[in-house]
């Protein structure tokens, strides 16, 4: 049954953000049931078009944009900028606030029963709809991710620490179960691509060739890897117990500046993963006080436990020859 308030917790959210969260929990919590749904509910991951950055777009892409933007509307949303959508739709010409949002992340997952997500970013509204949102990450006023996932959360940040709620699937409120997230610095975890190794710079491979060598090699621990191919579930597992995720940039054809998308994908992220004392670079440097190009632009994506992210900037402090020595004495994948 739908409860009257979405949220049980209010400590943490700004009063004047109260209604754009309740927006986003509603739909949220529309989405998770349309999600366990499955099939039931019609072909949700099937192909319906192709988006501004020419991904294919899902039923399930189409459909999350459509009820985030009808219910944002009451919500002082000015400006809206979508994932599915190519320019800035106003949505309120009296709101205060221009929100981003990839509102379904990890579409691939859809028909696969694997976790998928909404991102979303908030600043205040300019004027101007693109320079509401081609600014410097660390403007933002609010960020953070749904996870549908075997349980449906919600993290966010406003500046002050990450929070972590938990929608009961019964009343379909998110609870607030953790005040104060942190991220730990213990994980042996990394994620990557690592179809992609032939692609990558020599840095990237030396750091993941290092992590592969085990006890054997420089780093003396065995550590384990995941790929989801879901943002919003590898920012969760590492929010839960740590790691290091890349999304590098690499040698393929429109990958010059790896895959994620700034403005909706990674600048939320970082700001979440900041907040719970974890750090977010493009490789080398802070995600944060950069701003994006264009609306749809890319950046490479390093994101996790600070002793591992500053790391992988190492690898690409050291001199040329240094790497290549590395490289070549530790290429573990050379074909
Ligand atoms: O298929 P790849 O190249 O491993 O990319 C996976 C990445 O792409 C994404 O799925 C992109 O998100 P969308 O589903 O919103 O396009 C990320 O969630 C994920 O990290
Ligand atoms: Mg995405
Ligand atoms: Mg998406």
């Amino acid at each position: 049954m739908q409860n009257e308030t979405p949220i049980r917790d209010l400590a943490h959210i700004p009063a004047r953000l109260r209604p754009i969260m309740a927006a986003l929990c509603e739909v949220g919590a529309e989405l998770s049931h349309t999600i366990q749904r499955g099939p039931l509910g019609g072909a949700l991951g099937a192909e319906v078009g192709v988006n501004t950055d020419g991904d294919g777009q899902k039923a399930l892409d189409v459909m999350a944009d459509e009820a985030f933007g009808a219910r944002l509307r009451s919500a002082s949303v000015r400006w809206y900028a979508s994932e599915e959508q190519e320019e800035v739709v106003e949505l309120d010409p009296e709101g205060a606030f221009a929100l981003a949002i990839d509102p379904l992340d990890g579409s691939s997952n859809i028909d696969v029963n694997v976790s998928i997500g909404t991102i979303f970013s908030i600043y205040e509204a300019k004027d101007e709809a693109n320079a509401s949102f081609l600014r410097p990450a660390q403007e933002q006023i609010g960020a953070g991710y749904i996870i549908y996932g075997p349980q449906t959360m919600l993290a966010t940040t406003f500046g002050k620490g990450t929070q972590l709620y938990l929608m009961d699937p019964d009343s379909r409120q998110f609870v607030l179960v953790n005040p104060a997230v942190k991220v730990s610095q213990s994980s042996q975890e990394f994620a990557i691509n690592a179809s992609n190794y032939r692609h990558w710079s020599k840095p990237v491979r030396a750091y993941i060739d290092d992590c592969i060598a085990g006890e054997e090699g420089p780093r003396a621990s065995n550590f384990n890897m995941r790929w989801v191919a879901s943002l919003v579930a590898e920012t969760h597992r590492i929010l839960s117990r740590g790691g290091v995720f890349l999304y590098p940039a690499d040698a393929r054809k429109g990958y010059e500046h790896g895959r994620l998308r700034m403005v909706y994908e990674c600048a939320p992220i970082a700001f979440v993963i900041e907040q719970a004392g974890g750090l977010a670079t493009d490789a080398q440097d802070p995600i944060l006080p950069q701003s994006a190009r264009e609306l749809h632009a890319r950046t490479p994506f390093v994101f996790g436990s600070p002793d591992k992210v500053s790391r992988v900037a190492a690898y690409y402090d050291l001199p040329e020859q240094e790497v290549s020595a590395l490289f070549g004495k530790r290429g573990l994948f050379r074909a």
